[in-house]
């Protein structure tokens, strides 16, 4: 463990010499402590099978490259920063006037164009986004990096360099999938609206069919690689300055069925981020969304780490010594709240799931709120 100032120095170091890195902190940890993978070299690695052991940054585009820091070629840093100072609520900031009045019409047809398809049938839901660009007037990204990570303590949250991809960042809320030997974690989030100050919400129709859409077909799509599969009811989940309807999906998978490619394969893009049938909403947005979605909605993270598990002996042995296992771990998140940083600009990616219920207005209101997780760190 090294202090928190050497960790950023370290990013900041890796950076300036244009070498891949990612540093992160999981929802899971709460206390603050953050890890990094710091490739020694400049070498471009890929995905091959998904056997391979680090950190992957995968786009939305299932046909276009995933890039891997591979653990083995890494210098991998840890380190806790102190959040129990910081106000775990949502800062509001005064949110510079930006040029919206085009981009509240284009994303309003699009909607719009979209129910139309599901009312023709084509398919039952689809997810549309936008981009939107944020002036970033010299602000440093390492330094909005340590924001992010104060203000959402309960989301993945990242900061992703390769000369490949660029320099991305986030703060999501969403597991794509969590294996541990053969137990896994996933879970169906969608549903959004502002958060109030209460948790409190009654949520109607369409944010419950709309989410309904997601817990069906990533439970129907498990089904075959599952000895055990369980659900949550679905429940209130806040994230930053917003709230969503979640459900968590667990359960054991067959030994046979490890195979990490095939149930990424399966499962990725959800109806969270993209619709369904799958396919149909797939071809919508690709051919309607007018923008390349690159890395958002795509997914990060942990891949096959080897993780050390201590247990006391067994009653047989007499010295009741403890021992450690060796076992393989994934922990991979849907690439949401995310921002790609350019030399002047960040830009900021941000959708919503479209029903035949769906409002055009409101869905435009919602990726406005959206946007403001990162906005909250960006316009200061
Ligand atoms: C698509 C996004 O978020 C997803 C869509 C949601 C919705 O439609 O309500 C909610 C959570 C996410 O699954 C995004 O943040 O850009």
């Amino acid at each position: 463990m090294i202090t928190s100032e050497e960790f950023f120095d370290k990013l900041r170091f890796q950076l300036e010499k244009k070498l891949p890195f990612v540093a992160y902190k999981k929802p899971s940890t709460p206390t603050g402590e953050i890890k990094a993978f710091l490739q020694s070299n400049s070498e471009t690695y890929k995905i091959l099978n998904f056997s391979e052991s680090g950190f992957v940054f995968a786009p939305f585009a299932a046909n276009k490259p995933k890039f891997l820091i591979p653990a083995a070629q890494s210098e991998f840093l840890e380190t806790n920063i102190d959040l129990s100072e910081i106000d775990k609520d949502f800062r509001n900031s005064s949110i510079a006037e930006i040029e919206v009045e085009t981009a509240r019409k284009q994303h309003v047809a699009l909607v719009e164009k979209g129910i139309e398809q599901i009312k023709k049938g084509i398919f039952k839901k689809v997810v549309l986004s936008r981009r939107e660009s944020v002036k970033l007037q010299g602000r440093d990204s390492i330094k909005i990096f340590q924001e992010l990570l104060q203000l959402y303590p309960t989301a993945l949250v990242y900061i992703w360099f390769h000369p490949e991809t660029g320099l991305w960042l986030g703060a999501t809320p969403e597991t794509l999938l969590e294996i541990e030997r053969n137990r896994f974690k996933t879970m169906a989030l969608a549903g959004t609206v502002k958060y109030a100050g209460e948790m409190e919400v009654v949520w109607g129709q369409k944010e419950k069919q709309e989410q309904q859409f997601v817990t069906d077909s990533i439970m129907e799509n498990l089904k075959p690689f599952v000895e055990k599969i369980e659900k949550s009811h679905p429940f209130t989940a806040k994230a930053g300055n917003l709230l969503h309807l979640k459900t968590n999906i667990s359960g054991f998978l067959y030994p046979e069925s490890q195979d990490l490619g095939k149930l990424i394969s399966v499962i990725h893009p959800t109806p969270a981020i993209c619709g369904l049938p799958k396919e149909p909403a797939k071809n919508f947005i690709l051919e309607n969304e007018n923008y390349d979605r690159e890395y958002y909605s795509g997914f990060l993270g942990e891949l096959n780490l080897k993780k050390e598990i201590k247990r006391s002996g067994n009653r047989r042995n007499q010295e009741n010594q403890a021992y450690a296992s060796i076992i393989t771990t994934s922990n991979l998140f849907v690439n949401l709240r995310c921002m790609k940083f350019e030399e002047k600009q960040a830009v900021l990616f941000v959708g919503g799931g479209i029903t035949k219920d769906s409002d055009p207005e409101a869905e435009w209101v919602e990726t406005q709120n959206k946007a403001e997780t990162m906005k909250a760190v960006l316009l200061k």
